[in-house]
């Protein structure tokens, strides 16, 4: 397993590495030593996961000792493919030693051109929705080599793309413009690396279904030509643990339903006015809270950014996380009534299996359409209205969370029946279950295929 070095990605890829190892596989998991920490506790097989540390180069321009994504902000993100490429002798070493039938790999295009070398199959397993490759990154999507992809450009899905509804509308192509912007070495671009990923390998994996992604995922394949194999979300059964011990006796004093949970994943900085915005929507909403997001874009700290007088004024009825917090283990307290999130495909998942009301704010491309496929496909969320340049207003979030905590309301009703119908269908263990053993099944073919 090779992911890309943020925990968007290699967290799915260790749940993937636990369900493989359930059935009796044995993976080496490459990543950077900080990352180790991070994720080491979520290995349920260590008789037969092993992580294989690697040494991340420093890249000019990047703070030093930086190894994953979580750790700078977005816009230098492209650094940090720099240093992952310079690791390119470490895995091509490792790979020659360990000699596996396969590696799972996802933006590391030269991955296939090594594995060749000692004839280990590739499959590129994407863990974004399918529906953001296929929109961006198919060949049907024709992407200037001359200059910069427009936002027009951009909202016009490629030919033949299947629907008309999971589309980015207005400003919203604007986070996913960097895709023609070349840099490294050989000058390419994000389009360029991630097509050429995708094309070069053995076949392709996403970890969807077809219950709610079919189309996209024909789309793709018929796009690259190639196989196309679902692992299914592979979410944890179970989360582990127990909640931080300060934080549910706070949640234990409150009613079932009553308390709203805010969290934005491991990428998104917002700039302070937006940051502030959003906690003083929370205090206008009238509801407990509970927000853990990472401080704002100039900010050392959370507290720094805090609006006057914040923190006193809501005393008792929020709470301001300093950082990480235990976001599955949160989900399924019964005090816990909405879940305000940024859409990740992690948090998509993790949202649709629980119970909770929920309420979408995107902030990057994919985010964006994995919450069309919510709200608009699934009918099981609804979206902040946004107002100019993606402006999200104290009054709108404050809106969106009284839709859907107010149990009179036919909006939140609507959205609640829609969700448990979901959560039945495709949260099952045998539609999970069904999902990876066809994955290993279809890997298996392959390894007997030339
Ligand atoms: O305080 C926190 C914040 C997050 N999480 C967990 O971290 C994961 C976050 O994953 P996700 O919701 O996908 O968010 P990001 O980390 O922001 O995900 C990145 O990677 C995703 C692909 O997996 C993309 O969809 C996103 O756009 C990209 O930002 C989830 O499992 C959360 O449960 C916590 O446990 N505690």
């Amino acid at each position: 397993m090779f992911p890309w070095f943020a925990t968007g990605h290699m967290t799915p890829f260790l749940h993937l590495s636990n369900e493989l190892a359930k059935r009796g596989h044995k993976i080496t998991f490459l990543l950077p030593h900080k990352a180790l920490l991070q994720l080491q506790h979520l290995n349920h097989y260590p008789h037969l996961i092993t992580f294989h540390t690697l040494t991340i180069p420093h890249v000019q321009g990047l703070p030093h000792g930086t190894e994953t994504a979580s750790e700078i902000p977005i816009s230098l993100n492209h650094l940090l493919v720099i240093a992952m490429d310079r690791t390119r002798d470490q895995v091509e070493q490792t790979l020659g030693t360990m000699k596996p039938d396969f590696v799972l790999y996802d933006t590391a295009y030269w991955m296939p051109q090594i594995a060749k070398k000692f004839g280990i199959k590739t499959i590129c397993y994407t863990v974004v929705c399918a529906a953001s490759t296929a929109i961006v990154l198919v060949p049907a999507r024709n992407v200037p080599k001359d200059r910069l992809i427009s936002e027009e450009e951009l909202s016009n899905p490629p030919q033949g793309y299947p629907s008309s509804k999971v589309v980015l509308k207005g400003t919203e192509a604007r986070s996913l413009l960097f895709i023609s912007l070349p840099f490294g070495e050989g000058n390419m671009t994000f389009y360029d690396r991630t097509t050429r990923a995708l094309r070069e390998s053995d076949a392709i994996a996403i970890r969807t279904i077809r219950e709610i992604e079919g189309s996209f995922c024909d789309y793709i394949g018929t796009q690259y030509g190639k196989k196309v194999f679902l692992t299914g979300p592979v979410l944890p059964n179970e989360a582990v643990g127990k909640l931080e011990e300060n934080l549910g006796s706070w949640l234990e004093g409150f009613s079932p339903g009553s308390v709203v949970f805010c969290a934005f994943g491991s990428q998104i900085n917002l700039e302070k006015e937006q940051f502030q915005e959003l906690l003083l929507g929370f205090e206008l909403s009238g509801f407990p809270f509970l927000v853990a997001l990472k401080a704002p874009n100039g900010c050392e700290s959370v507290e720094e950014a805090l609006p006057e007088g914040f923190e006193e004024r809501v005393k008792g009825i929020g709470v301001i996380s300093r950082g990480w917090v235990q976001q599955l283990l949160i989900l399924k307290h019964s005090s816990v009534g909405c879940f305000v999130n940024h859409c990740g495909f992690g948090s998509m998942w993790e949202s649709l299996m629980s119970d909770k009301q929920i309420v979408l704010v995107p902030h990057l491309g994919d985010q964006m359409l994995n919450t069309k496929l919510l709200v608009e496909e699934l009918g099981v969320a609804v979206e902040v209205e946004r107002g100019e340049n993606g402006w999200v207003s104290k009054e709108e979030l404050s809106k969106a969370i009284k839709l859907m905590m107010d149990g009179d309301c036919e909006v939140g009703a609507k959205v609640k029946r829609n969700h448990i119908m979901w959560k039945e269908s495709v949260g099952s263990s045998n539609l999970m279950n069904g999902y990876i053993d066809r994955f290993v099944q279809n890997l298996q073919d392959i390894c007997m295929s030339k």
